[in-house]
């Protein structure tokens, strides 16, 4: 696999509150990689970080030798990099289809748009193939025409990861996609996002349901209060010391060590 984002010593507070200490990982191309941790450990954060919407206080982020820590989140998604949101809010009056449409990236030029140029025409037209072609692959096809805000929390976040994808990106970052997901549809989700990484498409999933991490991921990093304290497979975390305290406390070793 080919080496394509680089997160070097990225440190990170709020006020004094020391949130990101010296975050340091690489990710591959077609590698899903779980970002693992206790509530508050700094996971969200640290996707903040990579995409722009929260700037380091130090540390360096490359996607293959371009650096993008200083650049703004709309170019760091021209840089390849995508990310969904924990909370997706959707606007009242856009209609499924609606939104995915205004996720493209293509920029059509104000003339051809104006004057409905045949140019523009057929960007709009290959826009509305691709948004139809991702709102079936995420199962959203019999949903398109309603208000996007009517959605159910599961379905918003779908809808999340098709909007990013409108953008091809190389690296998709999806913070806690299974949360409010129907369990029907989480087989189908794993199975879609693993279709996904054979595409080439790199991912970092933050997510709290460890059968669907076991089943998506070769490697999971944790972090604990700031810290990474381990980068393994997903089967060797349960063995892991410092990912037992981190979920359990300081305690469980003590425990462990006074038995
Ligand atoms: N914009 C902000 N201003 C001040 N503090 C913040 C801000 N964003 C995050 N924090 C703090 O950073 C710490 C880590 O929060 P973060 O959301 O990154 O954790 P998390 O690991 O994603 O947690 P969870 O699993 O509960 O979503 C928390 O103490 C939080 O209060």
């Amino acid at each position: 696999m080919t080496h394509l984002l680089s997160v070097n010593g990225i440190s990170k507070a709020f006020g004094g509150n020391q949130v990101l200490k010296s975050v340091t990982f690489d990710l591959q191309k077609g590698e899903i990689l779980g970002l693992l941790g206790p509530n508050g450990s700094g996971k969200s954060t640290l996707l903040n970080a990579i995409s722009g919407f929260t700037a380091v206080d130090s540390g360096t982020v490359t996607v293959g030798d371009k650096r993008i820590d200083k650049m703004p989140p709309h170019k760091i998604i021209s840089a390849g990099i995508a990310r969904t949101f924990q909370l997706p809010a959707m606007p009242a009056k856009m209609t499924v289809m609606e939104v995915v449409m205004t996720a493209g990236t293509r920029h059509h030029g104000l003339w051809d748009g104006l004057l409905s140029l045949p140019s523009g025409r057929q960007a709009e037209k290959e826009d509305h193939q691709k948004a139809s072609g991702l709102l079936e692959t995420l199962l959203l096809t019999k949903v398109r025409d309603l208000p996007a805000a009517a959605l159910s929390g599961g379905q918003k976040k779908l809808l999340g990861i098709a909007c990013a994808l409108m953008g091809d990106p190389a690296i998709l970052m999806l913070d806690e996609p299974m949360a409010g997901v129907h369990p029907n549809l989480r087989q189908e989700l794993a199975e879609t996002l693993k279709t996904l990484s054979r595409t080439g498409i790199s991912l970092i999933i933050i997510e709290h349901d460890m059968h669907f991490i076991k089943s998506l991921c070769e490697r999971c990093i944790v972090l604990d209060r700031g810290h990474i304290v381990a980068s393994c497979h997903p089967d060797e975390l349960s063995k892991n010391q410092d990912v037992v305290d981190a979920y359990l406390g300081r305690g469980s070793r003590a425990l462990k060590e006074a038995v």
